[in-house]
């Protein structure tokens, strides 16, 4: 791990994880500095989205330690610090693309001079401002996912399969996401069974397997 004189945006001490007490991962330690992407590689199955459901708070620890900055997480510095991307979007099937956007930022609030329009044209759906989410395709429903994000403050982005439904130009549209959210002093971990694309930024790899792992950078 490289020297450094501020502290990792995110640092991870012992972090092990059990479902029905069956030991899923860990302990894991690993760190992602500004500018950096993790990422997190693996099977079907291994825990992947079970880790960024932990980082984001959504599922708890057995045991570990996370700290953001250098301090140790509590629920406020996580929300303010992390956006997380999940799997599967989860937007109000009734409600338009906008008002989607809209309702996201009321609640994890929205990066100072991002517009929501900009946002839309930025991931190629300008057009589907009214369209309601539940007439988007999978690929348009990944791509206002991308556009919350981007309109996020928060500096951590935790993307699960940013890559899965989307074509070529969404597959390009990720990495450039990533590439300017890095070069703005952001930082982001990014699950991938490798059969997709890969950022074309600094990457660090956590390597998961079944309740082991293996790290490398
Ligand atoms: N809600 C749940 N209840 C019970 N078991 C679950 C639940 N969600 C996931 N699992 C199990 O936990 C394990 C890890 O699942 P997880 O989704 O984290 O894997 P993954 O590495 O992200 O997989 P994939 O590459 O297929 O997306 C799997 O064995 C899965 O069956």
């Amino acid at each position: 791990m490289p020297i450094s004189s501020s502290p990792s945006l995110l640092t991870v001490r012992g972090l092990s994880f059990s479902r029905n007490e069956e030991p899923l991962f860990g302990p894991l330690d690993f760190s992602v500095d500004v500018g950096e992407a993790l990422l997190v590689r693996g099977d079907n199955g291994v825990g992947k989205t079970t880790l960024l459901r932990v980082l984001a708070g959504l599922l708890r620890a057995d045991e570990g330690t996370l700290d953001i900055k250098g301090h140790a997480a509590d629920r406020e510095s996580r929300a303010r610090a992390i956006a997380y991307l999940g799997h599967l979007p989860a937007f109000k099937a009734d409600l338009t693309s906008l008002e989607n956007l809209e309702f996201l930022c009321a609640l994890h609030g929205r990066r100072e001079g991002r517009s929501l329009e900009a946002a839309m044209a930025t991931v190629g759906l300008a057009g589907y401002e009214d369209s309601p989410a539940r007439t988007l395709s999978a690929g348009q429903k990944k791509r206002l996912s991308l556009a919350r994000m981007w309109l996020s403050p928060a500096p951590l982005w935790l993307l699960d399969e940013p890559y899965a439904n989307l074509d070529l130009g969404g597959i390009d549209l990720v990495n450039r996401l990533i590439v300017g959210h890095l070069d703005d002093g952001g930082a982001t971990l990014v699950t991938t069974h490798g059969a997709y694309a890969a950022p074309p930024v600094k990457t660090r790899e956590l390597v998961m397997q079944r309740a082991v792992w293996s790290g490398a950078e």
